[in-house]
């Protein structure tokens, strides 16, 4: 399954008639199994962009096909996750997993699931507990679970681990690599986390720009688990800053806000 960006560009309207083009010309190709982040300061668009891959936002021109068809809207085979948990609260931890699934009749194994998951997640003897009786991490764990219960071929996080604290942040990421490399999923993950970007993807697209465009894509050859203190991490992450700092450079005269 190869996801192709063709060419997207993103207007929001504004009152009075104006509007407000995010992103520009964006064109990128997701092979099956890649690990892509999306990486890119505040306010650049990162969000728009996967909201628009996961079919929840539609374009204002251009095009993004999945294989051989075009994305018109959200589909279970694409599953998200935002930044703040955002479990049913009437549901307890295992109910708010498997709520999706039943809820579209995908119910053979999913009792098995659930419970791989929940163990895989951390989350055993948490089953019966209500989401008020959970840390933020431990609920973003459940949100994580609730997104991979039904076997999508691709996952797309929204900053899901920005506003956890550093060890539980640094477990996390952890988890979701193994998850990773072990069910070949493809997975897109928008972070304005330099660090975190190189960390967990095996190709980096970095957005800048205003509108945003794309200032390029780094494929990071290194193996995992990798290590955010070794020499080749230092080089990667100059290099990504070094295009950073460029891109903002070649758009200093234009003023962010600039509206159309
Ligand atoms: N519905 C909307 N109408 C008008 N403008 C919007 C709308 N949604 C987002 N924007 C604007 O589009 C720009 C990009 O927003 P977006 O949330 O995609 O950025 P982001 O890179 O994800 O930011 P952050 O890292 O802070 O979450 C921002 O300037 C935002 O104000």
């Amino acid at each position: 399954m190869k996801i192709r960006v063709e060419n997207i560009t993103k207007t929001y309207p504004l009152p009075k008639g104006k509007q407000f083009t995010v992103l520009k010309n964006i064109n990128f190709t997701i092979n099956e199994g890649d690990f892509v982040t999306i990486l890119g300061e505040s306010g650049c668009g990162k969000s728009t962009l996967l909201n628009i891959l996961a079919g929840l936002l539609p374009v204002s021109s251009g095009e993004i096909w999945v294989d051989n068809k075009k994305i018109v809207g959200p589909h279970p085979s694409r599953s998200i996750l935002f930044q703040q948990p955002n479990l049913l609260p009437w549901l307890s931890v295992e109910e708010n997993i498997v709520f999706g699934c039943k809820l579209r009749g995908e119910v053979d194994n999913l009792r098995f699931r659930a419970n791989q998951l929940i163990d895989i997640m951390g989350l055993s003897g948490f089953e019966k507990v209500y989401p008020h009786e959970l840390s933020l991490g431990m609920a973003q764990r459940v949100c994580l679970a609730r997104s991979l219960i039904g076997h999508p071929d691709v996952l797309l996080l929204d900053e899901p681990f920005a506003s956890l604290d550093t060890f539980t942040r640094i477990h996390l990421q952890e988890e979701l690599i193994d998850f990773w490399q072990v069910e070949k999923l493809t997975v897109i993950f928008v972070t304005h986390d330099i660090d975190e970007a190189i960390l967990m993807g095996n190709k980096v697209i970095l957005l800048g720009g205003h509108p945003s465009g794309i200032v390029k894509i780094f494929d990071i050859r290194m193996n995992y688990p990798r290590d955010m203190t070794s020499k080749i991490f230092f080089l990667v992450r100059t290099s990504v800053l070094k295009k950073f700092e460029e891109a903002f450079t070649d758009n200093k005269n234009l003023n962010p806000g600039e509206k159309e």
